[in-house]
């Protein structure tokens, strides 16, 4: 018999299927601190949550048995992964069922940002017949800007479309051709800031997505924009937000996320008139709570019946023979993967990868994964992995292609990612697993090139002159700036060339921009590995 807790409040109705299994006995025990959840774990099977249980390093620990834990909904940020990966447990979530329910939460939000009903509602209630105070705006013929053209964001970007509003999109993987098919206009995130009348995030929270909209963006943005928060606290800079409203910029602000929920009574949001909110309601529908747990129900029974399952979102484990082989290559891959993705400055469209020398005679898709999920995570975060990489990679247009040759140009193996952009331009990084040294880039573009894959790392596109060195040295030391190692590789004496500096900590995009001011210098970019 398995047992599995159920210690988030999730629909009955979608539970149903575990509850009739005759394998299974569900228990459910919501409201649990972490230490009682800790006290408890170790007699079950399987943990289902949705977002308010966090499931931490120390659950996981005291979890001896537990083979799944399952997450009713998309966001993963509150189970902590890799300690999951690290014990084998198995994290399932229910990516679709929960899209359109927190797409219309998104309208609703964005109608009644638009029309102030809340604070309407709230003076009506109160006794009070105040027809001035309230007037709106209508969203036709408005500019949405989206940010985040995922399942959620596209659905919003279709809704809107349908209000006759215009679409401003921007996304790392959307492309000219699949903009055009769903008839929104391509954008940056600068064009939105500066155009839009409206602004709504659908991006999961990483590193990149973390405050992307904050002080400097507030400063440029269009006088007047309401905005929309119904993905993951963090994304907007709160602070920045709040000060941004007092100060006339942006008109008003709807949020059902916060960076920490729930808010402190004191949060600046709670007592802005201009800014309205729910408590991370986006997915709290019935229809959607019965969709999420339907699904997870399904992937977890499937699990403990060791049956094949679906959209797991930790790593699976590999074939050991295959393992062998290949897990030597798997962190280079990976890195190589990330490095092409943060030197491509274009939606990607193909992920060629070319395997040659010791490797093509292996099955080498564990380690295509590795790769397609270096590509993928620097834009889509923790929700990438190597189970669900190659969908991801699909449901974008992207095209994986694989190319093997016996030969590798006197390596004796010899990884080449190349990402190849919509405008047919290409971003190409090589790398191998040196005898003693270890992982090494190899070739950046048509650069040959001897860099260790590790850190904070600057990438410089420069004309080959005198004294270039010297001015990104003098400048970077200015700016407090170590630098630990520094490569130049170049193809004729005079021509193009780069440089790849590899620095003690992260770079400020201001240092960043001071570089690019430096003669014969054309671009500074900072890769994260
Ligand atoms: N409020 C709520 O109750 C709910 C919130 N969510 C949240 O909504 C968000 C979107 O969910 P889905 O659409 O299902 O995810 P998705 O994975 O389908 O889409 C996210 C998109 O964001 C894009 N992205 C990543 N970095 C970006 C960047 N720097 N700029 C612009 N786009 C970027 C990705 O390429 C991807 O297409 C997630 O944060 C999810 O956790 C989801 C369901 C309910
Ligand atoms: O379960 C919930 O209500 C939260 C949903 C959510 O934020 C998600 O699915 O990412």
């Amino acid at each position: 018999m398995f047992k599995v807790l159920v210690s988030d409040p999730i629909s009955d109705l979608g539970i149903q299927q575990l509850m009739d299994a005759a394998d299974v006995q569900v228990e459910k025990k919501t409201g649990l601190g972490e230490d009682e959840l800790a006290a408890i774990i170790g007699e079950y099977d399987a943990l289902l949550v949705r977002s308010q249980t966090r499931v931490t390093e120390k659950i996981m620990a005291a979890g001896t048995k537990l083979k799944v834990v399952g997450r009713a909904g998309v966001g993963v940020d509150n189970i902590d992964l890799e300690a999951a990966t690290k014990r084998g447990i198995i994290v399932i979530n229910a990516p679709d069922g929960n899209t359109i329910t927190t797409c219309e939460h998104t309208f609703a939000m964005m109608m009644a940002l638009a029309r102030h009903i809340p604070q309407a509602y709230a003076k009506t209630v109160g006794g009070v017949w105040d027809r001035k105070s309230f007037l709106g705006v209508e969203l036709r013929n408005k500019t949405l800007g989206v940010m985040g053209m995922g399942r959620i964001g596209s659905e919003v970007a279709k809704r809107a479309k349908a209000f006759g509003m215009n679409i401003l999109a921007f996304d790392p993987f959307l492309t000219q051709e699949r903009a055009e098919k769903m008839e929104v206009k391509l954008a940056s995130v600068d064009d939105i800031i500066r155009n839009a009348d409206f602004m709504t995030v659908h991006t999961p929270l990483t590193p990149e997505t973390r405050h992307m909209i904050s002080r400097p963006q507030f400063e440029v943005m269009k006088k007047g924009m309401r905005i929309i928060n119904c993905a993951r606290g963090g994304i907007i800079d709160e602070v920045a937000l709040v000060e941004a409203i007092n100060e006339g910029i942006v008109a008003g602000a709807a949020f059902d996320v916060f960076e920490i929920e729930p808010p402190q009574i004191d949060h600046p949001f709670l007592s802005n008139p201009k800014v309205i909110v729910t408590p991370h309601l986006g997915a709290s529908t019935v229809e959607a709570q019965e969709n999420v747990a339907i699904d997870v129900s399904e992937e977890v029974l499937h699990i403990l019946r060791n049956e094949p399952f679906k959209n797991a979102v930790n790593m699976p484990p590999v074939a050991a023979s295959v393992m062998n082989r290949l897990q030597p290559y798997f962190s280079i891959g990976e890195k190589l993967g990330s490095f092409a993705a943060q030197s491509a400055n274009q939606a990607v469209n193909e992920i060629h990868v070319d395997y040659a020398g010791d490797l093509s005679d292996v099955d080498t898709l564990p380690l295509t994964r590795y790769i397609v999920k270096g590509v993928l995570a620097h834009h889509l975060g923790s929700g990438v992995n190597i189970v669900n990489c190659m969908h991801l990679a699909k449901s974008r247009d992207i095209n994986v292609v694989v190319t093997k040759a016996s030969k590798s140009k006197g390596f004796t193996n010899l990884l080449t990612v190349t990402l190849k952009t919509q405008n047919n331009e290409e971003t190409l990084v090589a790398g191998t697993l040196l005898n003693g040294y270890g992982e090494r880039i190899v070739q950046i573009d048509k650069f040959p090139v001897d860099v260790a894959p590790e850190g904070h790392q600057i990438l410089i596109s420069h004309n080959d002159k005198p004294g270039m060195i010297g001015s990104v040295g003098t400048l970077l030391g200015q700016n407090d700036v170590n630098i630990a190692s520094m490569q130049v590789g170049r193809k004729i004496i005079g021509g193009e060339a780069i440089m790849i500096l590899t620095v003690d900590k992260a770079v400020q995009k201001d240092v960043l921009n001071q570089l690019t001011t430096l003669p014969e210098l054309n671009s500074a970019i900072e890769i994260t590995l």
